[in-house]
């Protein structure tokens, strides 16, 4: 694969097969005394980080496939692949991957005669690309991809016409359906089931997923849920708290077993990477441990696409200004077949804690503003209005304190298809996590070290979930540019370029006089 981007260090060294980087990874410890006083140590740690130069010919395979989101990222990834236009009564419109992290944003690489150079933040390291993914995947509606794109109502009907020859021969495979983890309201979609017990069922997936890697001639295959939202798993004792426990109960046909958490299990004991778009607790204990036990990547919870997004920077934006925000009421409808399963009350629990605790380490960072344990009053409300189908409607009210006694209201009213935020979200979670699967790191100074890859749970796709799920002990950040900063440095540190800092001290002092 020709690299788009080559250092030229004496810290980055080429072979055939790798980039290998000689990094040292700066940190800070922090001690307290009792007077409150702080004493702070630089640390810093020699790593040696090696990145996989050829990529896989990657599978994707969607639990969900013939919802909103499961047809509108197939229908992106043919329209981009055959480059599709289409007329609308505003002109030609173009088929692109805006609101892809990796294919619609850039970072900057440095500099060049006093400006800036951006490159495309997925020219930084050889990622796969969108074209070359394969695409396959379940659903309890046995409806053919075409005509599950219409009932979606997302595309444009130029668009749809297009797309429905290439798609109308995708067909979702059976999948698993346990009447009470989603809406009861979903039932007159189910025609495409694999019955038996458990066990046998998880032995179906498994066969798929193996049927479909082996027919595609794939390297590597990750398993994404963009199924209904579920209502949480409850964690028994025996039962779902650990590996051999798990296993055990889908043995026994456990009835608190979720689809979702065998859809898990099967990824794992596949080998596959396993990523939940939504916000239910698939990761169970045990479904976290048996990841870790077969050395597979896990990801999630909830893909972080709009209002919760938007939440993430505008709540850092005011905490780190030094104002307070005290009120937070989040109001949203829409009439698509998600919002029809959230408007069950244990579906919508589950988005509701899902959406609850974005703001929670951005208030703790600030012990000026909020008192230990303190937090801003924090509404969430979803509703299902039919008529406005996927266009989502969102209604913020943020109230801070200001200075003296003020306040300072701000009202937000969004509208978004659902559908199109979602779907480039599914893209860059499966490529960052393929990516991740390239890069290992060592101790520079460890020699017979072996090379070790990224923990199994992936906190770097955080900025991609609004529940990030981490690994034990591990701080949570929902702050959406240290987020995105992590993703740029870690990318950057594989090419042993120090963290993006934006000092432009070139610019602020004139070292040539002194
Ligand atoms: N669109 C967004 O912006 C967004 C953001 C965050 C999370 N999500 C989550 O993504 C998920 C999908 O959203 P959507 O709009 O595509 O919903 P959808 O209802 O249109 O699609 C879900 C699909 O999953 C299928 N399904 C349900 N249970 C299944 C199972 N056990 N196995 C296989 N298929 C199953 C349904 O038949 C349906 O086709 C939802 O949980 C939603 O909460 C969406
Ligand atoms: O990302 P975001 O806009 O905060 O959250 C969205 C919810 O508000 C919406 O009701 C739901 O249907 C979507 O699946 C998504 O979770």
């Amino acid at each position: 694969m020709a690299l788009k981007i080559y250092v030229d260090s004496t810290k980055v060294k080429y072979t055939e097969d790798y980039i290998e980087a000689e990094y040292e990874y700066q940190t800070t410890n922090v001690l307290e005394d009792d007077t409150g006083k702080f004493t702070v140590r630089p640390v810093s740690t020699k790593l040696l980080i090696r990145t996989q130069i050829k990529v896989p010919k990657l599978g994707v395979m969607l639990v969900g496939w013939g919802g909103n989101n499961g047809t509108t990222i197939t229908a992106a990834l043919i329209a981009n692949k055959h480059k599709l236009t289409w007329e609308t009564t505003t002109g030609i419109k173009k088929a692109n991957w805006y609101g892809s992290l990796l294919q619609a944003s850039t970072v900057k690489l440095g500099s060049k005669d006093n400006q800036d150079v951006f490159v495309p933040m997925s020219s930084m390291l050889p990622m796969v690309h969108p074209n070359d993914i394969e695409i396959d995947g379940w659903d309890i509606s046995s409806m053919n991809l075409a005509d599950a794109m219409e009932r979606a109502k997302v595309l444009d009907i130029n668009l749809q016409k297009q797309l429905k020859p290439h798609m109308i021969h995708m067909k979702p495979r059976k999948s698993i359906y346990y009447a009470d983890f989603i809406a009861s309201n979903q039932e007159n979609r189910v025609d495409n089931l694999i019955h038996g017990t458990k066990v046998e069922q998880l032995a179906w997936i498994r066969k798929d997923i193996t049927e479909f890697k082996t027919s595609r001639n794939l390297d590597q295959v990750i398993i994404l849920w963009t199924a209904n939202t579920e209502r949480f798993s409850r964690i028994i004792p025996g039962i779902n708290d650990t590996a051999d426990n798990l296993l055990k109960a889908i043995d026994e046909n456990h009835s608190e077993i979720s689809p979702s958490t065998v859809f898990a299990v099967a990824a794992a004991l596949e080998g596959c990477t396993y990523i939940n778009g939504s916000p239910q607790n698939t990761f169970v204990p045990g479904a976290i441990e048996l990841a870790e036990r077969q050395n597979t990547f896990i990801a999630g919870d909830d893909f972080k696409s709009g209002q919760t997004k938007l939440k993430s920077v505008l709540v850092d934006f005011l905490v780190s200004a030094g104002i307070k925000p005290v009120s937070i009421v989040s109001y949203n409808h829409l009439g698509n077949n998600d919002g029809y399963n959230l408007s069950a009350p244990q579906q919508f629990r589950s988005k509701e804690i899902s959406k609850s605790n974005v703001v929670d380490d951005m208030v703790q960072s600030n012990q000026i503003l909020y008192e230990p344990g303190e937090k801003p009053d924090h509404c969430v409300v979803i509703k299902y209005v039919p008529y406005v189908g996927d266009s989502k409607r969102a209604m913020d009210e943020y109230t801070s304190e200001i200075m003296l006694g003020g306040h300072n209201t701000i009202v937000i009213h969004n509208t978004c298809e659902d559908s199109l935020l979602a779907s480039p979200i599914i893209l860059d979670l499966v490529l960052l996590a393929e990516l991740c699967s390239r890069i290992t790191f060592r101790h520079i100074d460890q020699k017979d070290q072996e090379f070790r890859g990224f923990e199994s749970v992936l906190s770097i796709l955080s900025y991609l979930c609004k529940a990030p799920l981490v690994p034990k002990d591990t701080p949570v950040i929902n702050a959406l540019f240290r987020q995105r900063a992590a993703i740029e440095n870690i990318l950057r540190a594989c090419l042993s370029l120090p963290p993006e800092n934006n000092m432009l001290l070139e610019y602020k002092i004139n070292l040539k006089k002194s």
